[in-house]
Parts: C-alpha cells; sequence; structure tokens
C-alpha cells in the first residue's frame, strides 16, 4: 500500500505566547505542496524500516522515526499492542528536505496512519484520523489533509481554505537542517530580550489574496515570526533569502523552522528561471520547483497513478473544526 505526503509552507505564521504545555498558540496559513514523501507498508515476517532519498542517511529507522511512532497511535486507539497488529514493513521514499520546516516527518507520519489504516481497513472516519495524527505532531494533520488551511492552537486545527489558484514556488534546502524545538526556544529568548512580539500581519488579508490568485498581493503579505529566530540561529539564511529575490523571486521566507527558504514565484515559467538561477548562486545546498495547493495524504495505485476510485479516505479537508 504505497501513499503520497505532501510537503507543507506557512504563508503566514504568526506566533502567539508560550503556553502551559510547552507549545505556542499559533495563527498559519498552510499551503501544502507538489514536493512530497511517498510511504510504502506492507505486511511482512519482521518489522523493518527503509528510508531513501532526503536524508537517508540521518533518518532515524527505529522507534524513534514519526512513521513508526504512528504503528504505536493506531494500536493504542485500536486498544491493542503493535506485536498484535503484526509485523510490517515500512519504506520512505523521501522528496521533503529533513528537518527542514517543511513537515517532512509529519508527512511520513500522515502517510503511515493512512497506509496502515487502508492496509489493515481499519476504517477510520477522516475525523479520527485527523485527531490521532494530531497526537503525532502539530503539523501531521494538515499534512492528511492538504490543500490550503488556517492552523490555530498548536497548528493542529484545521480551517480549510478555499484557493482555486495554483501559485509557484521555488525552495532552497539549507546544508543541514534546524530543530523546531531550538527555534521555538530562540524566538523566545529574542522576545524577552526586547524583540517585536509579532512581524506578521493578519491572516484575513492572506486569505483574500490567496483566493484573488494574484501572486503579486500574496507576495506582499507573506510572513513567519520564526524568521528572526531561524536567521538568528543560521545568519547565512539573510543571504539566501537576498538571492532568492534578486534571482527574480516575488518575494521569500523562511518555510516554518526552517532552515528551507520557500520564493514565491510569477508563474511556473518564472519559477524555473529563479530556480535556475539561484542554483548557480552557491548559497544553497540544492534547489527544488514546487507548486500549490496539492491534496493531503493520498492513497497510490502500485503504478504509483492516482487510485481510481474515491480514495478510502477522502483527503478534502475535514469539515471546519469549532
Ligand atoms: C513550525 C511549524 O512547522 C509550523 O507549522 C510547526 O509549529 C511545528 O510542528 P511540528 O514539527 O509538528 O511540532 P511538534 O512535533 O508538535 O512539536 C515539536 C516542538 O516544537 C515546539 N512547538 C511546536 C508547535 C507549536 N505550536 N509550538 C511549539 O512551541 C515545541 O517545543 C514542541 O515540543
Ligand atoms: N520520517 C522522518 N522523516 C524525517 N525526519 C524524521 C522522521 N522521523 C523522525 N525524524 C526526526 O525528526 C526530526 C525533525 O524532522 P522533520 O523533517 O519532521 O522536521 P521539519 O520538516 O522541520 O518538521 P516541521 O516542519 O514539522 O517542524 C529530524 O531531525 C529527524 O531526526
Amino acid at each position: 500500500m504505497t501513499v503520497t505526503v505532501p510537503s507543507k509552507v506557512n504563508v503566514h505564521l504568526a506566533v502567539g505566547p508560550a503556553r502551559d504545555d510547552g507549545y505556542h498558540e499559533l495563527t498559519t496559513v498552510f499551503q501544502a505542496l507538489s514536493l512530497t514523501d511517498t510511504v510504502t507498508v506492507s505486511v511482512a515476517e519482521e518489522s523493518s524500516m527503509h528510508v531513501a532519498g532526503e536524508g537517508e542517511k540521518i533518518v532515524p529507522r527505529d522507534e524513534r522515526n514519526l512513521a513508526w511512532r504512528a504503528v504505536d497511535v493506531l494500536a493504542e486507539h485500536l486498544d491493542t499492542t503493535p506485536a498484535e497488529l503484526g509485523p510490517v514493513r515500512i519504506a520512505l521514499e523521501k522528496g521533503i528536505p529533513v528537518a527542514g520546516g517543511m513537515a517532512g516527518g509529519s508527512a511520513d507520519a500522515a502517510g503511515a496512519l493512512l497506509a496502515l489504516s487502508t492496509l489493515w481497513k481499519l476504517d477510520l472516519s477522516r475525523d479520527e484520523l485527523t485527531r490521532l495524527a494530531g497526537k503525532l505532531g502539530s503539523d501531521v494533520p494538515f499534512s492528511l489533509v492538504g490543500g490550503t488551511a488556517l492552523g490555530t492552537g498548536r497548528g493542529e486545527e484545521l480551517l480549510p481554505v478555499l484557493t482555486r489558484h495554483t501559485f509557484h514556488w521555488v525552495l532552497a534546502f539549507a546544508q543541514r537542517g534546524l530543530s523546531t524545538p531550538r527555534v521555538y526556544q530562540e524566538l523566545d529568548r529574542l522576545r524577552d530580550v526586547g524583540d517585536p512580539p509579532s512581524a506578521v500581519g493578519d491572516h484575513d488579508v492572506v486569505i483574500e489574496a490567496l483566493a484573488s490568485g494574484d501572486p503579486h498581493r500574496l507576495a506582499e503579505l507573506i510572513g513567519n515570526d520564526l524568521q528572526i529566530a531561524a536567521v538568528s540561529l543560521r545568519p547565512e539564511l539573510r543571504r539566501t533569502l537576498r538571492a532568492g529575490v534578486e534571482a527574480g523571486a516575488l518575494a521569500g521566507l523562511v518555510s516554518g523552522s526552517g532552515p528551507t527558504c520557500a520564493f514565491l514565484c510569477e508563474d511556473a515559467e518564472s519559477a524555473v528561471q529563479v530556480s535556475a538561477r539561484l542554483s548557480g548562486a552557491g548559497v544553497c545546498r540544492t534547489v527544488r520547483v514546487a507548486s500549490g495547493p496539492v491534496p493531503g495524504a493520498r492513497v497510490v495505485e502500485p503504478d504509483g497513478g492516482p487510485s481510481g476510485g474515491e480514495p478510502p479516505w477522502d483527503p478534502r479537508p475535514p469539515q471546519a473544526h469549532a
């Protein structure tokens, strides 16, 4: 059973105060991008985890792997144990940069949840899967539902944002990743020493710009409160951000907790030009072109094409949460 799962960029990320539970209250606008991971699961003689592609040398293959943790969450939900569910082989083909700020691990967790619940014919509802996803991480519910969505709470409470238009992005992968908790800690430290509480505007105008389909409007409004913290930890990101705009992007920002930089471009053709110029500028490890919004985690046929009929789990976002 193979599932393809998108990456994400936060076109708007406003970070509120730290909560008692150690998380920060967020208001964010997620967009799922066509840069993806695939998760393939199968019944096996013994359990194993295989990783190829981005970060194949550093992604843990044991219980620390978020895809593996999906087995535990499903077993707990079913009031059984992974042993009872039986050994499975999980293979990850990764296109999303590890610890890159694009929800790479979160995508694999969402993909494993959907693939395993389909393989084991658990018949879980969309809302049940999304709730279980929230147990695996704040970004995992969005990896499951995809599209464009307003995220609140830790980022796990989702409200779908209907946008018909496709936006074109160039992604600059950094040499090495950044720890998400470390970036949040750095933001708290910067705020303690007097940095502005929030640099980003209001999410409503971002949603209107997305609905308009006008990349120029959206380019003026994208913003990420974590950017100042990511740049504080990785000052070289300033050069990357500048180089992307000099290469012809309309605007750029750090994706999530970074260090990947995402550049919004005028159209598909411009994105190809920007990626070619940026890859020659010596400011990042490698460059990818992607577009969004795309659907969330989806079961694909063995030949890799999208499944013919209605997926066992409808990829459209759940009904708006309260
Ligand atoms: C930066 C974003 O990617 C933006 O979408 C997310 O907020 C991070 O989502 P994630 O990686 O799934 O985060 P989780 O695995 O839930 O949490 C990892 C750590 O990040 C910090 N964290 C995460 C989410 C949040 N709203 N506030 C936080 O302070 C906490 O230290 C937490 O222990
Ligand atoms: N399947 C996985 N893919 C990538 N990293 C994983 C996976 N499982 C566990 N990890 C660990 O999680 C850490 C964070 O990786 P991840 O790719 O989720 O960060 P990220 O893309 O910045 O996530 P987010 O944007 O949600 O903060 C990595 O350092 C890695 O060791």
